[in-house]
This record gives structure tokens, sequence and C-alpha cells, in this order.
């Protein structure tokens, strides 16, 4: 994949290329965008998600997550998205400001003065044990057992078994892979993790029937709002609805937001000058506090564009795809309907035509009246139009907070000698891992 963005990169510097035709997996033909102009024709289209084609990855993801929000098309997207979105509304985010500092008190225990630290696998612990502690209340010591918790190894293992299949092409076929050690490692694992949200979603049920005001007794987690949502025909989610999305927010928000914040601590290593900026910005914001709280979140100006200028050199979500239903035609390309085309975020973030210097970190890009001046479709690392992501805001606090948490405490460098290469795969990930050298501040 390394090599794969590497020569899209070199095209775009040579030829200033938009739009380029290529295989998906080697097998299977595909077209690709990777400018602002052609990749909004296809995130304004309505065009759905390769669910079903053979080279569209998500296809893999279906086992497990369901007809959730992120795979879902249709009528049945439109309709579950509107239930959900209240579950991102800012009063039920406010209280998660709390969680995340509880999640980063536990992460820090791992963090050791004069040590070198490899954060990947801690950052993903931290991030996942917030979704569970967000979407289910559930507290299993995510991340002091870590892979010793059996459903936190199921996770992680069907995560690695959908890439490697993704990247094996020979085990697409339904009927062959059930066949291998791994398809069946995936189903076995696929129906742990079912019936532990099975059990949960069920107990939860029991309890807000025999109690309904429960909900105004304490935090709302997004169970709750799941739920207890209704459509205009007074009509909620069904079990197995729910579940899809739980395992959604679980698989959608703890990889992607632990790809940002690992990228986002090289960068504090790597440029110390503005690591101090982000350290002066934050005491300034805490005064004499300890924690950040929500109303801060709006007020860490300075890490806001230094966290967007990460996600534009190390896209945390490399690229999306489009299954086309009809023929449509990008910069004079008629490309044939049933054809797969990845929107290739990592690129469009990269393309000279908008960023001239995009390999210098430079987050002043963000500041107000340059954001104005571009295009909106230029940056989208949670992905633009209707089908963006509903987790952003979710997110960028949790990185704020684990950041500042970090940033508070240590001094972040690079250790001499580790070689830090991003290796793109579902997100983007780094080959040899991020290694830092951790300093308690006096
Ligand atoms: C830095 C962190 C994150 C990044 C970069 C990110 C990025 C993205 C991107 C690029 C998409 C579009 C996917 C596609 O078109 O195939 C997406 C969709 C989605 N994300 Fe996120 N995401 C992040 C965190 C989260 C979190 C924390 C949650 C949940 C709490 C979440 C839930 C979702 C869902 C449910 C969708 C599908 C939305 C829809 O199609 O209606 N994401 N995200």
């Amino acid at each position: 994949m390394q090599g794969f963005y590497k020569t899209i990169f070199e095209l775009q510097e040579k030829t200033g290329a938009r739009l380029y035709h290529g295989w998906t997996m080697f097998f299977y033909p595909s077209f690709g965008v990777c400018h602002p102009e052609t990749a909004k024709v296809l995130l304004k289209s309505s065009e759905p998600k390769p669910k079903h084609t053979m080279g569209g990855s998500y296809r893999f993801l279906l086992p497990w997550l369901g007809d959730g929000l992120l795979i879902s098309g249709g009528k049945k997207w439109e309709r579950n998205r509107r239930l959900l979105t209240p579950a991102f509304h800012f009063d039920i985010l406010r209280p998660y400001v709390q969680i995340y500092n509880d999640v980063a008190e536990v992460f820090l225990k791992f963090c050791k003065s004069r040590q070198s630290v490899e954060i990947d696998k801690l950052v993903s612990l931290a991030t996942l044990d917030t979704m569970l502690r967000c979407s289910l209340s559930y507290h299993g010591q995510v991340q002091e057992l870590g892979d010793s918790n059996p459903y936190v190894d199921a996770v992680h293992r069907l995560v690695d078994l959908a890439i490697k299949r993704m990247i094996s092409p020979w085990v697409h076929p339904d009927f062959i892979y059930g066949l291998t050690a791994n398809g069946r490692e995936n189903k076995r694992l696929t129906k742990y993790v079912h019936n532990f949200a099975d059990e949960i979603i069920q107990s939860r049920r029991t309890a807000l029937r025999d109690d309904p005001d429960i909900l105004n007794k304490r935090r709302k987690d997004f169970l709750d709002i799941l739920i207890t949502a209704r459509d205009e025909n007074g009509k909620g989610l069904t079990a197995e609805e729910i579940r899809a999305e739980v395992d959604t927010f679980l698989f959608e928000g703890h990889d992607t937001t632990a790809s940002a914040i690992c990228w986002a601590v090289y960068s504090l290593g790597k440029y110390q000058d503005l690591q101090e900026k982000v350290y002066q910005e934050l005491m300034q914001v805490l005064g004499d506090r300890q924690k950040l709280q929500w109303e801060d979140m709006s007020r860490l100006r300075y890490m806001s564009m230094f966290l967007r200028e990460v996600m534009r050199m190390h896209a945390p979500v490399p690229a999306i795809a489009r299954h086309l239903t009809k023929p449509l035609n990008i910069e004079g390309v008629e490309i044939p309907a049933n054809f797969t085309v990845d929107i290739v975020v990592h690129a469009v973030n990269h393309h000279p035509d908008v960023w001239p210097d995009h390999k210098e970190f430079k987050p002043e890009r963000f500041e107000d009246e340059a954001k104005l001046s571009r295009d909106p479709y230029s940056y989208f690392p949670f992905s633009a139009g209707s089908r963006n992501c509903i987790g952003q805001n979710f997110a960028l606090n949790e990185q704020k907070v684990l950041i500042g948490s970090l940033v508070k405490r240590f001094k972040v460098s690079l250790v001499e000698g580790h070689v830090y290469e991003e290796y793109p795969d579902v997100v983007m990930r780094s080959q040899f891992g991020i290694k830092i050298n951790l300093e308690e501040r006096a």
C-alpha cells in the first residue's frame, strides 16, 4: 500500500493528476479520485458503498458490523442516520469529557518517565476503552487487561482478520474463505462479539422497561439512545439494528481515533517548538485546574489547528470508496456503472494544487482566514457530504483530552534511530510503531 500512495503522489507532482485508473488488490479494475474537484463529484452523489462487489472491502466487515450506518445505504441508512443523529448532540457529548479524562488517567499509568514507550497499542486500548464506556457503559479494565480481556482480543482479531482478507484476493469468495482457518476463526469471533453485545443490550432493555425514569437519574450512553430512538411512525430500531450500530461505533470509532492520536504524538515529538506552543496554550486554558472540561474544547484553538494538520499529513482513514450504480462522468472520462471508485483522502491532502508545500507541517494552514479561502472539499479527514463521519466532534474532543493529558505531564521526544514510517491500511498505521521518549515536566 505504501507503494500505491507513493505512485499517486509522484503522479500528482508530475502531471497534476486528479483522476487515475488502477487495480484494487491487483485483481479488480478501479478508478480513483485524488483532487477536491473530482472527489467532490462522488462525495456529493448518493452512490452507495461497495458492500457487495467483489473488490469492495466493506463487504468483509458485513458479517461483524451488519448493516450499520457505515455500510448501509438508501432508505435504511437515511432513517437510521436520522435516528442516531441525536446521539451526537452536544448535550450528550458534554459528559463524555469526564470519561475521556478517566480513560486518560489509566493511559498515563502506562507512560513512564525516562523510558521509551511504543504507544500504538496503548493508544488503541485507550480509544477502545473510551468507545466501550461511552457506547455500552462497559468497564472491563480494557487498558489494564489488554488482549487478556476476551472481548478486547476478539475485536482486535476481527479487525486484523478483515484487513488480511482485504489484501488476499484468493480468499475473497465466501465459500473459499469459510474453509480456511481464518474464515472459521472469523465466524467464531463474530458469534462471540454478537453474543456479548446482545446480552448487554437485552439487560439494558429490561432495565429501561422496568424503570423508564432511570434516564433522568444518570448519564445517557449511546445504547440508551439507540434503544429509545423512535422514528416519525413511533417505530424504534430492532435488536439486530442496535447491535449493528454498536459494533459500527466500536469499529469506526476506535482505530481511527487511535491513528490520529498516535500521529499527533509523533508530530509533537518531531516539532518540539510546536509542542511547546500546544503546552503553553493548554496551561493557559487550564489555569489552576488539573483536567480539561467541555468548555475548554473550543478554547484550545492552537491544539485544534495542530490536530487538523496531523490529520492532513497522515489521513487516519487514507481512502474510502463508492460503487457506481450508473455511469458517471468525471473530468470528461465516462466511468461505466458497476465500477468502484476510490476517494483517496490521503492523496487529496497532499495534492500540490491545493497544498503547494504539502510535505511541510504547518498548523497555521487551519487558521480561520486560510481555511475560508480553500475549497471545502480540499480537506475531509472525516469524509464530506451526507455520508460524513457522525462521530467527528466526539473524536476531536477525545483527541484533545488524551493529547492534553500527555503533554501536561510529559515532554515528548522521538527516539533516535527509530524509523517512523506510515503504513496505510484501513487506517493509517505505522510500520514499525511510534516509539517515543517521555520526560516528566518539572
Ligand atoms: C479521528 C477519528 C475518526 C476519523 C478520521 C473518522 C473518519 C470517518 C470517515 C472518513 C468516514 C466515512 C467512511 C466512508 O465513507 O466509508 C466515517 C464514517 C463514520 N464514522 Fe467516523 N471517523 C472517526 C471517528 C469516529 C468515531 C469516534 C465514531 C463513533 C463514535 C465514528 C463513527 C462513524 C460512523 C457511524 C460512520 C458512518 C456514517 C454514515 O455513513 O452515516 N467515527 N468516519
